[in-house]
């Protein structure tokens, strides 16, 4: 208590950076680790849960009227950080798998590989992408889409911002690699959070990437909030320290399954009532359902006027998008609180309005 209630130094408290560096090591071996040159070298920072991190990197790396690419959907949270900045966004298709490589290498195709050494080439810098669990798809990039992602990166020097809540909530075994498991190049910036394993309230997120970035975010830091909280980042270390690191996979393991569980039911719910009316793949990991509703050019007022007014709550989908006034037939379902019951009450709320909206 006495260290978590004291001012503490602004990359976080030392026990749990440590604690962290170790879980890093052990999960990704990041390359990064390994290298010496300080401006690549490996960094980790605490932050107050991964979207101050993912805030304070947008701050400090995008400007107005510059070209960033981002996976499309996309998490809201980023885009109302990214929005405000100004910067071009240009969105890169996403599948089941994950971001498109195959579209992204068309869009770079516009640029040629040597002006990334040009600082006034509009070539675009930064690539966001959520890989696991995908908010709001449910959608995991494949290894192999990963791998060659990495290469476009090469290729065109981007910085990868790898976007990862979900990581630990992946459906299937072993883990897919990250992207910061295969940075030979001191490329990746990497969001981790607490939220989704210990606890959402605590804000306890980190940022691991290379120092050079990571000391603009740590300034930023101690001229905004100083460090993440000390009393929540000394509860997490506790936890985590108490349970060790082979307690923090086991747990990471039966909170994926529960989710899993969470999304089979939800899914079964959604076969049930939603057949014909609706489509979706089933989420790879994460807690969203990505759902189209067929026969609907825009899901907006159905969702926000007709669904809540029937006591189900959905988010509709043109949020996810850069430009949120685009009609789309798309809404997002979260089942990580809802029972199986509740579930499927709420499907069939949805379909009475789906046959309403349709005259089915
Ligand atoms: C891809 C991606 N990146 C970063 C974060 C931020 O997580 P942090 O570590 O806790 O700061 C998130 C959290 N996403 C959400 C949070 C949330 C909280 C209350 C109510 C609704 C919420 N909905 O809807 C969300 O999607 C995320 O999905």
């Amino acid at each position: 208590m006495r260290k978590g209630l004291q001012y503490a130094a602004t990359p976080g408290i030392a026990d749990l950076l440590e604690w962290i560096k170790m879980l890093q090591k052990a999960i990704h071996n990041p390359p990064t680790m390994g290298i010496t040159d300080p401006q690549r070298q490996l960094d980790v920072l605490v932050t107050s849960g991964s979207q101050d991190a993912i805030c304070k990197t947008m701050e400090a790396c995008i400007e107005k009227g510059q070209n960033i690419l981002m996976e499309c959907p996309s998490y809201p949270g980023t885009l109302g950080i990214v929005k405000p900045l100004g910067p071009n966004i240009i969105e890169v298709k996403s599948d089941k798998d994950g971001i498109d490589p195959a579209h992204l290498k068309q869009i770079l195709s516009k640029w040629n590989p040597s002006d990334a050494k040009d600082k006034d080439s509009e070539l675009p810098r930064l690539l966001y992408i959520i890989p696991n669990g995908g908010n709001p798809t449910g959608a995991s990039l494949t290894l192999k889409r990963k791998k060659e992602i990495y290469k476009i990166a090469q290729t065109y020097d981007l910085l990868i911002l790898e976007d990862d809540p979900y990581f630990y909530l992946q459906f299937n075994n072993p883990y897919i690699p990250s992207f910061l498991s295969m940075d030979e190049d001191g490329r990746v910036v990497r969001f981790d959070s607490f939220s989704k394993l210990l606890s959402g309230g605590a804000r306890v997120g980190f940022v691991t990437g290379p120092k050079a970035v990571l000391e603009r975010i740590g300034l930023h830091m101690q001229v905004s909030v100083m460090h993440a909280s000390g009393l929540s980042q000394v509860c997490i270390h506790t936890v985590l320290e108490s349970m060790g690191l082979e307690g923090f996979k086991n747990h990471a393991l039966k909170v994926a399954d529960f989710y899993r569980r969470q999304s089979e039911a939800c899914v079964a719910a959604a076969e049930k009532h939603l057949t014909g009316l609706a489509e979706w793949a089933a989420p790879s990991g994460g807690m969203f359902l990505w759902m189209k509703l067929l026969n609907i050019e825009d899901s907006y007022t159905l969702i926000t006027e007709k669904a809540r007014a029937a006591e189900v709550l959905f988010v509709p989908g043109r949020v996810f998008y850069a430009d949120d006034t685009k009609a789309t037939p798309y809404i997002r379902v979260s089942y990580s609180v809802v029972s199986p019951e509740l579930m499927d009450k709420g499907f069939e709320r949805l379909a009475r309005l789906l046959r309403e909206e349709t005259k089915h």
